[in-house]
């Protein structure tokens, strides 16, 4: 009914687009690029998002696994145009992501952003945040950062970003098509209990704003309970609304409320699901907290001939200083970024930043799986092309028999991309790959 009431004569077109096959789409990581899109049809609204013809099995692509692209549902990836419109893109920014698992936006924000630029990727929900660090371990950016906070318990970072990303949990309307459960989940005390969540996220957010800030609302519902009035709340608190321009070919609708104005994707409209997105600038203004932190909390650097060892296994050693935690997981930090790690070791819990190169065992460094997949690895070392069996094999955490023996540390490589680690032992080949890595599907039908 309340669709009904939205939508009015397009009410049928809806019923029959929710009655449709979900489109499929993925956007491709720009610096990881071993895609081949050119017979792909384009996201209007994101220049790294294509259709895909039909939905593969993803699980079993290594170029998928090795992070050169994400599967992200079309109408979401509208966050690009958004900011592209509202941001000053050339500079460095902080970003947070607030609601970030699995993190598909937070990859979309990674690619946008410059290389000295901060992205916090956030999620409160503990067992929801290794599941985000995988996927931004894969997309392999050093500048992000994963944390795991209450939004309302971040308050050492007021007046701190200039952008946030309140992704919030939702009643999920927008999902029917493409997710049976969404459907399921779905009640009218669900929805006013999601209503109230977002505003109290919202309110969280807004001192975490420096002024002039831009707060990015987004949900995947159509409930003006929800999206209007949370738009509401937003333009008479503090905010003042940023319109974008979107071409009127891309059929995204623009819902205003009390002269806010918000867009909505609808799947009889778009070729996507159902997804909300409004922008807000900061008017008012928050005082930042000052930590005067001089020294990391636990980590330590390291000596310059282990520091000569590690960076080595870098393309730019000398953009990274080098430390080591009390377990032993030595760490590279973008120089350009080591202040605000500083400041963010003493101010939030974070799950790890800058880039975990690997363990020192004896005389030998063992690197880490995240090295493999990080854009920051030096392109040069020894590795090997494996064919799409091999690669399967490789995910199955199977020790390879390959053509030619290899000695060493050598990078598993598939279509140019790097999976892992494997080392060749004489006529062995030990896989590296992290036992949480592996593929659990039967690989057979796919080899
Ligand atoms: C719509 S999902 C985010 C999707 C993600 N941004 C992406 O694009 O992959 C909303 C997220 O908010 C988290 N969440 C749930 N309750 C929350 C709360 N009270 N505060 C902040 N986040 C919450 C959920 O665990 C979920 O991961």
């Amino acid at each position: 009914n309340q669709m009904n009431a939205q939508l009015g004569a397009d009410f049928p077109l809806f019923v029959d687009a929710l009655a449709s096959p979900t489109p499929v789409s993925i956007r491709v990581n720009p610096r990881k690029q071993a895609l081949d899109t050119t017979n792909l049809d384009r996201v209007p609204w994101c220049p790294e998002g294509f259709y895909l013809p039909e939905r593969p099995n993803f699980t079993v692509d290594p170029l998928f696994q090795a992070g050169g692209y994400y599967v992200q549902e079309a109408s979401s990836m509208l966050l690009s145009e958004t900011i592209r419109q509202t941001a000053n893109l050339a500079r460095p920014l902080r970003v947070l992501d607030l609601c970030g698992a699995p993190g598909g936006k937070s990859t979309l924000l990674a690619s946008m952003l410059t290389p000295d630029s901060l992205l916090i990727c956030n999620e409160v929900i503990r067992s929801r945040v290794s599941v985000l660090r995988q996927n931004i371990d894969k997309w392999g950016y050093p500048n992000v950062v994963v944390s795991n906070h209450d939004p309302e318990d971040l308050t050492n970072l007021s007046g701190y970003f200039d952008i946030i990303l309140v992704d919030a949990p939702c009643s999920g309307e927008g999902l029917f098509r493409k997710d049976p459960e969404a459907v399921d989940e779905w009640s009218e005390a669900n929805v006013d209990l999601c209503a109230a969540r977002q505003k109290r996220i919202l309110a969280a957010a807004a001192p975490l704003l420096d002024t002039g800030g831009l707060l990015i609302y987004s949900t995947c519902t159509y409930n003006t309970q929800e999206n209007d009035d949370n738009m509401r709340y937003l333009a008479t608190n503090g905010f003042k609304n940023r319109p974008l321009d979107l071409p009127a070919d891309w059929q995204i609708v623009e819902k205003r409320v009390d002269g806010a104005v918000g867009y909505q994707c609808y799947p009889h409209r778009v070729k996507g699901e159902g997804f909300f997105i409004s922008v807000f600038e900061k008017t008012s203004f928050t005082a930042a907290v000052k930590l005067n932190a001089r020294t990391f909390r636990s980590i330590r650097a390291l000596r310059p001939r282990e520091t000569a060892s590690v960076s080595a296994w870098l393309q730019h050693p000398k953009a990274f200083s080098y430390w080591e935690k009390p377990n032993g997981d030595v760490m590279a930090l973008p120089t350009a970024l080591e202040k605000t790690f500083l400041f963010l070791d003493s101010a939030i819990h974070s799950k790890g930043f800058g880039i975990e190169l690997g363990q020192f065992k004896g005389t030998d460094f063992i690197p880490s799986h995240t090295l493999a997949l990080s854009t920051a690895i030096r392109s040069d070392l020894p590795g090997v092309e494996l064919s799409l069996e091999e690669a399967l094999r490789y995910f199955k955490k199977e020790n390879l028999v390959l053509d030619q023996p290899v000695k060493g540390w050598q990078l598993a490589r598939f279509g140019g991309l790097n999976l892992g680690w494997m080392k060749g032992v004489g006529q062995r080949v030990n896989n590296y790959l992290p036992k949480d890595w592996r593929i659990r599907m039967d690989i057979r039908e796919y080899i």
